[in-house]
């Protein structure tokens, strides 16, 4: 039996993690999100004392942490070596230092392998909604949805705001910008449009409207 898998890409703060939580709850589906795994991984690189600007040291230890993923949208979490780090890897330390490790190629191999086992795994239960930089181009370039997620940097950085403590709008909106060149600059799986991806511009939709629009286009492609 074949599953349904939806890509959802798109920067930070577009809207990726709720609306793809929304619309796998209203289909019965699981949910991955792929940004968790980077930011676990560069948790891990941080706690062991790896230097982050040698990317050779990076590449050197990319097969050691042991990353478990819950995909339940109703309690989605990652641990590290049997480790809760789902409150550490929000944290502004992870967040600052999560592009350069997510630009090393050994990294992204092993975590694109694991993605695709997880998918892989979903199938037979009905599928999943994959939420990320790379879905619809490298991880699962067959899915048949792409979302591409967009909203303006405004939006983007008041949304941030609003979540974390002891921010301003203005210091999002620059720490968002530097992140958003970074991952769209890097050699391998740069954050990029698929070409079958359908760009939904979030801005003016509240989250509602944003499950409703892919829950329409899953229907209509899927
Ligand atoms: N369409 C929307 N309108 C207003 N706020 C939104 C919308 N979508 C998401 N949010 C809020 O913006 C913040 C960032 O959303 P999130 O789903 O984490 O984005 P991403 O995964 O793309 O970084 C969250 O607090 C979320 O509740
Ligand atoms: N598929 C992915 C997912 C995330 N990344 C990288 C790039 C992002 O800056 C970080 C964190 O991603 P995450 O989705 O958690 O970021 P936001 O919640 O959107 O701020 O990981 C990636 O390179 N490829």
């Amino acid at each position: 039996m074949s599953g349904l898998v939806v890509a959802m890409d798109g920067p930070s703060g577009s809207g990726k993690s709720s609306a793809s939580r929304g619309v796998a709850r209203a289909l019965g589906l699981r949910y991955l999100d792929t940004g968790a795994m980077y930011r676990a991984v560069t948790w891990w690189m941080l706690q062991r004392g790896v230097n982050l600007e040698d990317s050779a040291a990076v590449a050197a230890r990319s097969a050691e942490p042991v990353l478990v993923m819950s995909t339940d949208p109703d309690a989605p979490g990652v641990t590290v070596d049997g480790v809760d780090v789902n409150g550490p890897i929000r944290g502004p330390e992870v967040t600052g230092a999560v592009s350069a490790v997510s630009a090393v190629p050994e990294v992204r191999h092993r975590l694109v392998t694991l993605q695709r086992e997880i998918i892989a795994e979903s199938l037979p239960g009905g599928g999943i909604v994959v939420e990320g930089r790379d879905i619809g181009t490298v991880v699962a370039p067959d899915a048949p949805v792409k979302i591409y997620l967009t909203a303006d940097a405004e939006a983007r950085a008041l949304r941030r705001t609003a979540e974390l403590d002891g921010t301003t709008v203005e210091a999002q909106k620059s720490a968002m910008a530097r992140r958003d060149a970074l991952d769209s600059t890097r050699k391998a799986d740069p954050l990029a449009k698929a070409a079958d991806a359908v760009e939904l511009d979030t801005t003016p939709l509240d989250l509602d409207e944003v499950i409703a629009e892919v829950l329409r286009l899953v229907k209509e492609r899927a």
